[in-house]
């Protein structure tokens, strides 16, 4: 469940009046999603999705995904776009959040994507990687390397509370990754959270991306793991090979990986299995009995970091290049 902040109808036909959307005729809370409140208007001239940003999205960064959106939809990556205000700003205030309106993206999440999907999610991460290029705005991805530690100290003095030796074991972890992480790969913008719930589908066709609000700026290739561990290991924990190669393939299908991703690739997945194990465990910790969220498994990601701790070259991915088999 995501509506943290609820909403009069009042204050929202008030807020409405500065868009041109028409009149509203009804609205609901979307019960998906972890970070923001959504809502689902309909209006006489359609439907459209409300987001008030919630404590955890720094306003400051709110200017790079609205303006994100914009950049890729206009480079024609089928993604929301956030309708200006009369004032031409893409931002107001709601029930005291900043809040936008965002076209509404017909399509579906998959809750159980096959092999032909993730070929589908890796050209489209690969296109939005290349739509990305020439966007002005910078921001720093707050949860690669140098944020886990941060993190990590938040919940490690009650990690073994989830799993006996865990503390160690993610201690050894970090510190591994912190020395190992890479310094130079091709770098953009990338999506950071591209997982099943952030793609929809029209029947087996893609029909566009949603949930812009852990964009940054890091490794292309770090997308790429993000996708491999949250598109291809199946509900056993088992790595699906068959679904990595597809997803490697439809991603190559548009940009070519360098020697030196592929070498990195077993590093990055590694990290971005960290990444979501410690965003899980803060949550799965700290999250407030009663609260109206449904808590991500953290161990689901613990599964994943060892399988890729275990690996030795990019070709258990199924990158079958030749550089990648050296
Ligand atoms: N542009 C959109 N079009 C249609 N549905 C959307 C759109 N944006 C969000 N949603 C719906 O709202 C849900 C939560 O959105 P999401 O951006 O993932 O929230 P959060 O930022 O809280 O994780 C999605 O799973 C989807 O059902
Ligand atoms: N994808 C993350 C949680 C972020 O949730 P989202 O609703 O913003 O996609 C996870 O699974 O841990």
């Amino acid at each position: 469940m995501a509506v943290y902040t609820d909403i009069t109808e009042d204050d929202l036909t008030r807020f409405l009046a500065a868009y041109d959307v028409g009149v509203l005729t009804s609205y609901k809370g979307i019960a998906e999603g972890v970070e923001n409140s959504n809502f689902l208007l309909h209006t006489t001239q359609g439907s459209y999705i409300l987001t008030l940003y919630e404590k955890r999205v720094n306003a400051g960064d709110l200017p790079f995904f609205l303006g994100l959106m914009h950049h890729l939809a206009e480079r024609g990556l089928s993604c929301p776009l956030p309708l200006p205000r009369a004032d031409g700003e893409l931002l107001g205030m709601l029930s005291g959040r900043p809040a936008a309106v965002i076209s509404f993206l017909e399509g579906m999440w998959l809750r159980k994507p096959e092999a032909q999907h993730c070929r589908e999610v890796g050209r489209a991460l690969a296109s939005m990687h290349e739509a990305g290029e020439g966007f002005a705005l910078k921001r720093a991805n707050a949860l690669s390397v140098g944020g886990w530690r941060p993190l990590w100290r938040n919940s490690e003095e009650r990690a073994d509370e989830v799993q006996d030796g865990l503390k160690d074991e993610i201690a050894a972890e970090l510190a591994f990754l912190e020395e190992h992480w890479p310094r130079e790969l091709p770098d953009g913008v990338i999506h950071a959270d591209l997982f099943p719930d952030n793609v929809f589908f029209l029947g087996d066709r893609l029909s566009g991306l949603i949930d812009f609000y852990f964009a940054c700026n890091d490794f292309l290739a770090y997308d790429i793991a993000v996708c491999l561990n949250s598109w291809c290991f199946e509900k056993n924990g088992s790595y699906n090979i068959t679904k990595g190669m597809a997803l490697l393939s439809g991603y190559e299908s548009v940009r070519k990986l360098t020697v030196e991703e592929v070498t990195a690739l077993p590093l990055l997945a590694r990290g971005s299995a960290l990444r979501f194990f410690l965003t899980r465990l803060y949550d799965w910790l700290m999250t407030p009995a009663g609260a109206l969220v449904v808590k991500k498994d953290p161990l689901e990601y613990l599964t994943k970091l060892r399988f890729h701790r275990a690996v030795v070259s990019s070709a258990e991915y199924g990158l079958r290049r030749g550089e990648a088999l050296q």
